[in-house]
């Protein structure tokens, strides 16, 4: 179980997260500001798509307004690399010196860090990340394909290994059996490991993952207002429409 703010993430509960992609300080708060009308437990902030994601003072201005809109919504933090699907063209070295400077900072709620960079400097950002009271997310993308269910649940222990407050993995099925495959480990590591995860098949064969989370163990799924920022987002409205009707009664 984890604790942010008053959003709780633990498995058999999925909370809901809408994606910022504007490029402009003006187009991130018009987008928050819609997203917010929905309820979302979770902002993620999609920071490479910001233009002025190097420019520190331009950053602290968007991020102290953003803040200051999202009252008790989560902040989720996140530069998708190019290595894993995400926008923006950025050395590995300025991801970590962007991470590092927002972590001491405290500019954020929590903070996605992929599994796949640099294991040395991932790590000291992991424990800055703790020492400044930041939940991490590891997570970990495949654009292209699904592992098998084995190595899905290897890649979900890896991350529980290396401290993270949250593992995540997105993978792209080629079949039905694929979306089997990703919801089967999910199943199987909610029971294997202690940290929460958040887990989707993306795609449109994948739709199914983005709402059967409260079955599966997923603790957060991500859903569109205006801009999808990874293929098969459903609506805010609907997968809480399709949740409610899928979700065990307890
Ligand atoms: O990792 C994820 C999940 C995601 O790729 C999705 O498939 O919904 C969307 C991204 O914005 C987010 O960072």
């Amino acid at each position: 179980m984890l604790k942010v703010k008053t959003t709780i993430f633990k498995a058999g509960h999925t909370n809901i997260a809408v994606p910022i992609t504007g490029t402009t300080a003006t187009e991130i708060f018009a987008q928050a500001l819609q997203a917010l009308t929905y309820h979302p437990d979770v902002i993620e902030w999609r920071i490479d798509y910001y233009q002025q994601v190097s420019n520190q003072k331009a950053y602290l201005a968007t991020v102290n307004h953003l803040r200051s809109l999202l009252g008790e919504t989560v902040l989720l933090t996140t530069f998708r690399t190019q290595h894993e699907g995400g926008v923006a063209k950025l050395a590995d070295s300025d991801y970590f010196s962007i991470y590092r400077w927002l972590l001491e900072n405290k500019l954020t709620d929590m903070l996605d860090i992929e599994l796949n960079r640099n294991k040395a400097t991932g790590n000291f950002l992991i424990q800055l990340a703790h020492q400044q009271q930041i939940p991490v997310i590891l997570s970990q993308h495949d654009f292209q394909a699904t592992p098998t269910e084995a190595e899905i649940v290897s890649r979900l222990k890896r991350m529980q290994e290396r401290n993270a407050d949250i593992g995540k993995i997105a993978v792209m099925p080629q079949s039905a059996q694929d979306v089997l495959d990703l919801l089967n480990a999910t199943e199987k590591a909610t029971h294997e490991l202690e940290i929460p995860l958040i887990t989707m098949s993306m795609g449109e064969l994948g739709k199914v993952s983005r709402i059967s989370g409260p079955l599966f163990g997923s603790t957060l799924t991500f859903a569109s207002v205006s801009d999808a920022s990874a293929p098969g987002q459903l609506t805010v409205a609907d997968v809480r429409t399709a949740m409610a009707m899928i979700s065990p009664k307890k």
